[in-house]
């Protein structure tokens, strides 16, 4: 999936598609399909997988995906899916080869195709920070102490670019040797192999387990949903409409996670006060009730929020304080 499906002609009579794979096989009929159909990269498994599958179905982009097959056809739009380790994808959309992706943060930082890339929108999971790891009972305990010894991560771009400042720092002429690994990197101190490792931290379970403990950040990291940051000129203005409409879409999705509805009546006195309390998005929604004198209010709230937000409601003289789950909205 190297070459970019969407430079495929559109017209296939006059140029007809040609597939790099046996004319019968599966993924040939597929990548026949190909053509006219934005390319959506989306992480094919890890912690980023399953966050990715619930938005999609969130956003209604319906798909079936065969037994082994990293692409799959959207049932409902000119879309197809290619499924790709969350570390590959940050190249293949800087060179537009897919024209939308879900990834990493950390993982766009280590490519170097960062500049190539437009993050679209922030997609509030997949957070972790990418740290500087050493045992919690050993004689290093900064970052200074770890110049010159040996670090293990699966993040070498950004380790040796954060390592070289740390050692042009210390100025004793050392340099920190920076050993990747594709993975387990927590092992590398109990095994001899490094005195200090990078890697993402999120609850912290898997660094205390190893004995470890963070004694510095590189970065922090979200999933993010990513565009080439310059236009495939292949891309047509239909398949490009599709860019923002998915992107309002998935937003819609995160909003209707992350706020609840609620609806409370409230004496018109202390209307002021309540809605400073729920100033909702825009404003709030207030109408009035039939018995006198009362109103009734209706706002979004952040779900984080919420209980404190009754407390006060409460406090302020509200009642029959109802909480809505939001299944979906667009704000
Ligand atoms: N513990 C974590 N908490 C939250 N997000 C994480 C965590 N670990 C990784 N991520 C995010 O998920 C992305 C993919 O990491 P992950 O290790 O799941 O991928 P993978 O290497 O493809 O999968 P696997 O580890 O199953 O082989 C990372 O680049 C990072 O953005
Ligand atoms: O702070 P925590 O919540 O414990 O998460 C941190 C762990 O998560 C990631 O690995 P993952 O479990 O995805 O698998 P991997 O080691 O195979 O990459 C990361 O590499 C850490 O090992």
């Amino acid at each position: 999936m190297s070459s970019n499906v969407n430079s495929v002609s559109s017209t296939p009579s006059a140029n007809p598609p040609r597939s790099r794979f046996a004319s019968e096989s599966p993924i040939s009929l597929l990548v026949n399909s190909l053509q006219d159909r934005l390319l959506f990269a989306i992480p094919k498994k890890g912690r980023l997988h399953e966050k990715c599958l619930e938005l999609l179905a969130g956003a209604d982009i319906k798909f079936n995906r065969q037994h082994r097959l990293d692409v799959a056809l959207v049932q409902n739009h000119p879309i197809a899916l290619v499924f790709l380790p969350a570390a590959d994808i940050p190249r293949f959309v800087a060179l537009g080869s897919v024209s939308l992706g879900i990834t990493g943060q950390d993982v766009i930082a280590e490519s170097t195709h960062g500049s190539q890339i437009k993050e679209i929108l922030p997609l509030g999971f997949g957070k972790c920070a990418l740290q500087v790891q050493v045992p919690v009972s050993g004689a290093i305990q900064t970052v200074e102490q770890l110049s010159g010894a040996r670090v293990a991560t699966s993040f070498e771009v950004l380790s040796e670019t954060y390592f070289k400042e740390i050692d042009e720092r210390a100025g004793s002429g050392k340099k920190t040797s920076v050993e990747y690994v594709g993975g387990s990197v927590e092992a590398a101190c109990a095994l001899g192999m490094a005195e200090g490792i990078v890697d993402l931290v999120e609850s912290g379970d898997t660094m205390r387990a190893a004995g470890l403990h963070a004694i510095a950040t590189l970065m922090k990291s979200e999933a993010v949903l990513i565009t080439p940051a310059q236009k495939h000129e292949s891309l047509t203005p239909a398949l490009e409409a599709l860019i923002p409409l998915i992107k309002s879409r998935i937003a819609g999705v995160i909003a209707a996670k992350q706020y609840v509805l609620v609806n409370y009546n409230i004496h018109e006195n202390q209307l002021h006060e309540a809605t400073s309390i729920t100033p909702g998005r825009r404003s709030a929604t207030v109408s009035k009730l039939e018995s006198e004198g009362w109103m009734a209010v209706s706002a979004m709230v952040e779900k984080k929020k919420m209980a404190d937000t009754m407390d006060k409601l409460q406090n302020a003289g509200a009642e029959d304080i109802l909480v809505l789950a939001l299944d979906n909205c667009r704000v």
